[in-house]
């Protein structure tokens, strides 16, 4: 039996710690910006110019461009005026622009060969996810999570954070849980935030939805918590298989983050073709703030998720985007722990 206890919960804050790792291709991914396209020299000569413009002009996707407008805003580099277009601030005008005298593009020099900078050059021009670090056969982090041993790991890296993720989200959800029955966890990787879920609501029941060998994994997680009667496994693939029925919460913890516009929506569409009227979606995970100038720790992660993934890591406006084909109504955002934190929107 597992020695977690999950009714003792932390008393602080593991922000402080989790931030080194997810802010560490940030770095890189401005490298890319001062050092390949000069883009703040680009920007001090244009003015306002609109994001699409931007795009255009250096050949770049909008989704990682995206990533990156965000990033420099979050930072303090450039910011929107009242029309949306982009504008530098005094800090990127005097520090980033290449012909100011104080401009700090050198000190950015020694990342200039490193192997993640060069992969943003290629992921703002291609759209497409650089080859994940720990394969060495190059996969992409979707395909290596079908490998049993890549899969055992990065399902470790989640469930470590998972558990006082998963408990300050089942603390913050006590109210709007209360009149439900059974939740599906898609994507539930080991199955810890419906773990988390069921011990802090005891009247709920959970089914994880995963494809292997994870499933397999989020069994014996599941078994070792002493939880298999509240917490089922069902093994499928969220996109091409059907969904167990009869649930009436679904939860979305880090899972639309993995993905481009198109499969997110049809994860969204696939949760409230599941839900009932008056069914809860759940959607966890770093969420950006509407106007997309913050919070810097979302920001600085969401470089790495579009480095690992066709993700990134989406605005509380675009969940918004995600959910209006359906009538969900949706609550206003909620900050957890560690820079992270959730929606909650029911199904009219
Ligand atoms: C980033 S993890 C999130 C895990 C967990 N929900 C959490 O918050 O830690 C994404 C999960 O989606 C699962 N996944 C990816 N593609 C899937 C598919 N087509 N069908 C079912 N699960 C899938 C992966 O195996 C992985 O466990």
């Amino acid at each position: 039996m597992s020695t977690i206890d999950l009714t003792q919960t932390p008393s602080s804050d593991p922000a402080v710690i989790l931030r080194y790792r997810d802010r560490q291709y940030a770095a890189d991914l401005i490298g890319a910006a001062i050092l390949e396209f000069d883009l703040f020299s680009f920007l001090n000569q244009n003015g306002g110019i609109s994001f699409d413009a931007v795009c255009t002009h250096f050949s770049w996707q909008h989704r990682p461009a995206d990533v990156l407008i965000t990033l420099c805003r979050a930072s303090g580099f450039v910011t929107s005026n009242s029309d949306g277009g982009i504008e530098l601030t005094p800090v990127g005008r005097e520090f980033l622009t290449a012909d100011s005298q104080w401009y700090l593009g050198p000190y950015y020099q020694p990342i200039a060969d490193s192997p993640v900078r060069k992969d943003f050059v290629s992921i703002l021009k291609t759209g497409k996810p650089a080859n994940w670090q720990a394969k060495s056969d190059g996969a992409d982090w979707h395909e290596s999570m079908k490998d049993p041993d890549f899969a055992r790991s990065f399902t470790d890296l989640m469930n470590c954070r998972g558990i006082t993720f998963g408990q300050k989200l089942a603390a913050a959800v006590s109210e709007q849980v209360a009149g439900y029955s059974h939740m599906l966890d898609v994507g539930g990787g080991s199955g810890i935030y419906s773990s988390t879920m069921v011990a802090r609501h005891p009247h709920l029941r959970a089914t994880v939805l995963e494809q292997p060998p994870v499933d397999t994994i989020a069994r014996r997680e599941i078994a070792n918590l002493g939880l298999g009667d509240q917490v089922a496994v069902h093994s499928g693939d969220m996109f091409r298989d059907p969904w167990p029925g009869d649930v009436d919460i679904v939860l979305l913890s880090n899972v639309l983050h993995d993905w481009d516009i198109a499969e997110a929506q049809q994860i969204v569409d696939r949760a409230s073709d599941a839900l009932p009227t008056g069914g809860l979606l759940i959607i966890h995970g770093a969420i950006i703030n509407a106007k997309k100038t913050g919070p810097l720790p979302v920001a600085e992660y969401s470089a790495l998720l579009m480095n690992i993934t066709q993700g990134k890591c989406y605005s509380v406006a675009e969940y918004g985007d995600f959910l209006r084909p359906h009538g969900f109504e949706l609550q206003p955002y909620q900050a957890t722990t560690g820079d992270r934190g959730f929606l909650t929107a029911t199904k009219r």
